[in-house]
């Protein structure tokens, strides 16, 4: 196996145990494709992203596991009802618990009651039977939980992550091997281009103001406005993409009313090659 930090290498080789699913070419009529009969061994997980902003989440524990999922949740925006006797809470918790006005802490153990208005439950606890028991009247009551630790009493895992502003990127193997997931992790890291999440950044500015340029929904405009995207995307180099102000993009969005791409050098950017 490659040393972490090598680029990641993407052998093509079939997954052990997976059944090769035939490509359907777009250009295939659906009538003549070959028929999809193929399946994996073991269902794959729905990965979505989550939009927790404002919503609330319980987290019963505050060792440190539930200090890591407490980060995260935090850093989504959720508000947090936190149920764990403060003497052994983790240091970091400790001092979120004081800092934060989106935690609510319950100095006490977990009582049934804390499942009323949670959208989302965090159990991190070294009681296992006790955290089974969290895990039934959660899905009792429709409550998607997380086990830490406990597989089959988890309506979703949590996967090793990488954050760089606006991207997130996450590593799942469906809990066969959590530490290989944070090997892989590492490596993707290494591998996404400098200055990314900044490019992200610009790019999600510049959607925005073409958005109000070329207002709605839907139809010839919507396409439109893809089709330039993509090509801007795909002809300016990331780091390029990063440097974009206000004025360059005022410039760039001029082009947009012939249906042009302007190059960096015409907007005003210094050629970076
Ligand atoms: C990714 C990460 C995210 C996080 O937790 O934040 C995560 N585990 C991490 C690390 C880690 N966990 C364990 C080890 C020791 C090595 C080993 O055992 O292999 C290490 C490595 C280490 O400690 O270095 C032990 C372990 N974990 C689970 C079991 C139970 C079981 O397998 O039955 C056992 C055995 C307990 C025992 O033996 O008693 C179960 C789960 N752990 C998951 C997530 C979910 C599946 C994710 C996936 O597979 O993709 C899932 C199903 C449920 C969940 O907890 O959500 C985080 C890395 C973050 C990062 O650093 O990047
Ligand atoms: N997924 C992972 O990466 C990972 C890694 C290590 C451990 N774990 C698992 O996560 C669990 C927690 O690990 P930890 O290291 O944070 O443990 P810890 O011992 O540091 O903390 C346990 C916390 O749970 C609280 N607690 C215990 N019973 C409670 C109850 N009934 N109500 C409310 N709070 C209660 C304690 O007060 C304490 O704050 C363990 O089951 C462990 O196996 C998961």
């Amino acid at each position: 196996m490659a040393a972490v930090g090598q680029p990641f290498e993407n052998t093509s080789r079939p997954t052990p145990g997976l059944v090769d699913i035939p490509h359907v070419s777009d250009a295939v009529p659906v009538s003549d494709a070959v028929p999809v009969t193929a399946r994996v061994t073991s269902p794959a997980s729905l990965l979505i992203a989550w939009q927790l902003d404002q919503k609330s989440v319980l987290i019963v524990g505050g060792g440190d596991v539930a200090s890591g999922r407490l980060q995260h949740v935090l850093d989504a925006g959720a508000r947090v009802a936190l149920v764990a006797p403060r003497d052994r809470l983790h240091p970091l918790t400790r001092s979120l618990v004081d800092s934060s006005d989106r935690i609510t802490h319950h100095d006490r153990t977990y009582v049934p009651a804390d499942l009323d208005g949670a959208d989302m439950v965090l159990t991190a606890i070294d009681d296992v039977d006790v955290s089974r028991d969290i895990a039934v009247q959660s899905r009792a009551r429709r409550i998607p939980i997380n086990v830490a630790d406990d597989p089959s009493f988890c309506d979703f895992y949590f996967g090793s992550q990488i954050r760089q502003g606006p991207l997130q990127v996450m590593v799942s193997t469906n809990g066969k091997g959590p530490k290989l997931a944070n090997i892989i992790r590492q490596r993707i890291e290494d591998s996404i281009p400098k200055g990314a999440g900044a490019a992200i950044d610009k790019v999600g500015v510049l959607r925005e103001k073409l958005k109000s340029r070329a207002p709605g929904v839907g139809g010839e405009v919507s396409r439109k406005r893809m089709k330039w995207m993509v090509e801007l995307c795909t002809t300016w180099e990331m780091d390029e993409l990063a440097l974009l102000d206000d004025e360059h993009m005022e410039t760039l969005l001029e082009g947009w009313e012939d249906n042009v791409v302007l190059s960096a050098e015409r907007v005003g950017l210094r050629s970076i090659a």
